[in-house]
């Protein structure tokens, strides 16, 4: 597979705050690529570079093998990027900025791409008003379909979903996942860590300007050895402290309702124990690790050495 993005040894520092360091990523094309991180992580800073907004101190980048730096025009038409803060010029409505929009791209007559997305992201009848009479999740939407009208091959999201009520949440994976199947590059950034789960094959987890981890999602979540299991019995069970002692557990209800951690190695064990109560077991659940648990993990969130 040709490789979508390369970022390469890529380093920022802001006076003598070091907002990147020695980024290392290699983005394939078709993928939909998470980049995950705390505030501050640097991730903005990264798109920004990207996109051409903020200046590197060292390192290299390459949009489908070609330098951002020496083929700008050629490789900023490969990229549509969706950046965090919403600014729009406040004369223009929702279908001029989309028709200027394509003009910067040398497009003339773009009506046909301008529809489709002000279908897809449920703008048609916003069409003539002026961003000022937009809400905030319908200006997020109008950035999205800006950063599209060219139709580029790689699509950079960064928290495109911040302010966004879920229903168009919904319809704007719909669309973007759409897009992801007829051959597109995503990139997203986002703080809602079950929007990445669902979407991304890839992840990258970034920390204090590092990239701390990037692994596929399904490896990066088999890297948590957790299981919790969730019992409800019937009546009271007795002695739940005594014989759980082995595990990390929460009782609810009265006793009723119990909540334990386990080890996948111990889960055989713990059903065991819970085979001998003397309560009725009216419902089980048992949760995997999530990528959230990862993320903490790897990230100064959970106090992770890095
Ligand atoms: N223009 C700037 N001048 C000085 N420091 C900056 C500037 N832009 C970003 N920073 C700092 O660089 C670091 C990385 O910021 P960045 O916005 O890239 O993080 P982020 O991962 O996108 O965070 P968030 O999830 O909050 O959007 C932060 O410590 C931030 O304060």
């Amino acid at each position: 597979m040709q490789t979508a993005i390369k970022f390469e040894n890529v380093n920022k520092s802001y006076g003598k705050l070091q907002a990147l360091a020695e980024i290392n990523l290699n983005i394939k094309q078709g993928e939909f690529f998470g980049l995950l991180g705390p505030n501050g992580a640097g991730k903005s800073t990264l798109i920004g570079i990207l996109g051409g907004l903020v200046n590197k101190d060292s390192g290299q980048i390459t949009v489908l093998d070609k330098d951002i730096i020496a083929n700008y025009r050629e490789t900023k038409k490969s990229l549509g990027i969706v950046p965090q803060e919403i600014t729009f010029d406040p004369y223009f409505t929702v279908r001029e900025t989309l028709a200027i929009q394509s003009g910067y791209f040398g497009i003339k007559d773009n009506s046909d791409k301008i529809d489709e997305l002000l279908q897809a992201l449920s703008l048609e009848d916003k069409a003539d008003i002026g961003p000022r009479q937009l809400s905030g999740g319908m200006k997020r939407r109008l950035l999205i379909a800006k950063a599209l009208v060219h139709d580029p091959e790689i699509i950079v999201l960064d928290e495109p979903t911040a302010g966004v009520d879920v229903e168009l949440r919904n319809s704007l994976w719909e669309y973007v996942l759409q897009l992801n199947e007829q051959g597109k590059t995503i990139i997203l950034t986002t703080h809602y860590l079950e929007e990445a789960e669902a979407l991304c094959d890839r992840i990258a987890i970034l920390d204090q300007g590092r990239v701390v981890k990037v692994d596929s999602k399904e490896n990066l979540i088999n890297s948590i050895d957790k299981k919790v299991v969730q019992i409800k019995f019937a009546t009271q069970t007795s002695q739940l402290e005594s014989r759980l002692a082995d595990f990390d557990f929460k009782i609810a209800a009265a006793g009723k309702e119990i909540e334990i951690e386990t080890a996948k190695a111990d889960l055989n064990k713990l059903l065991k124990i819970v085979n001998k109560f003397e309560a009725e077991v009216v419902d089980i659940n048992i949760e995997s690790a999530k990528l959230e648990d990862v993320f903490i993990k790897l990230t100064n969130l959970g106090g992770a050495d890095n």
